[in-house]
């Protein structure tokens, strides 16, 4: 089975962040929505090996280019109901952009497939009125029907003993995992030794 990749998400503290880059993740995460608790107000001035990745919610596209930029983003993670015009006007910017859809009982591929043409990669998260790091799973069962080509991420809930479930899914476009609150000690600090524990099983 092919080697999936690693997603942290909801980083903020310079410390803590430097000891996770050192475990190799391939991609980390920074929150960028001003109602959650791991947002990021001071991005953290530290240099990483891994792929930055910029998480925003219906944020407006200023504002998103403005954080990528000034940021120097690799990846740009949009969490709302941002639109087809909204995600092709950042793909023609010339962003790498991950489209997530929120899900709970089916996957809303006819939509996505709108989607398909300007992002890099889905991510699949449950739905929940905060938009993310719910710690709640959804139905990893509906991923099955999923048809389209372009890989993606798994995320929502995923913890330490999950990971003889998610090899057993045996989805070829399962791309990469992407855990969060399941990994932390509080909002945006992250548990180093149990992130470890869970790259080296992955
Ligand atoms: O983490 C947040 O606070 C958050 C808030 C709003 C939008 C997205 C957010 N997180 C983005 C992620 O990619 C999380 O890793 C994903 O939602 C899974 O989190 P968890 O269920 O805690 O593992």
């Amino acid at each position: 089975m092919k080697q999936l990749k690693l997603k942290v998400c909801g980083m903020r503290a310079p410390d803590n962040l430097q000891a996770l880059d050192q475990i190799g993740p391939d991609f980390i995460g920074f929150i960028f929505y001003p109602k959650s608790t791991r947002y990021v107000s001071d991005f953290p001035d530290v240099t990483l090996e891994a792929q930055k990745v910029g998480v925003f919610v219906n944020e407006t596209l200023e504002k998103v280019q403005e954080m990528a930029e000034s940021c120097q983003l690799d990846l740009l993670q949009l969490h709302g109901s941002e639109s087809v015009d909204y995600v092709r006007s950042l793909k023609e910017a010339g962003f790498r952009l991950i489209k997530v859809f929120s899900v709970t009982d089916s996957i809303p591929e006819a939509q996505m497939e709108s989607y398909e043409p300007f992002v890099d990669f889905f991510l699949f998260d449950t739905k929940t009125p905060k938009y993310g790091g719910s710690g709640q799973k959804f139905n990893w069962e509906i991923l099955k029907t999923y048809h389209l080509n372009k890989p993606f991420f798994l995320s929502g809930g995923i913890d330490l003993d999950d990971i003889a479930a998610i090899k057993a899914l045996e989805l070829p476009q399962l791309y990469a995992v992407d855990i969060n609150s399941r990994f932390e000690q509080r909002p945006a600090l992250k548990d180093i030794e149990k992130v470890k524990a869970f790259k080296e099983l992955l």
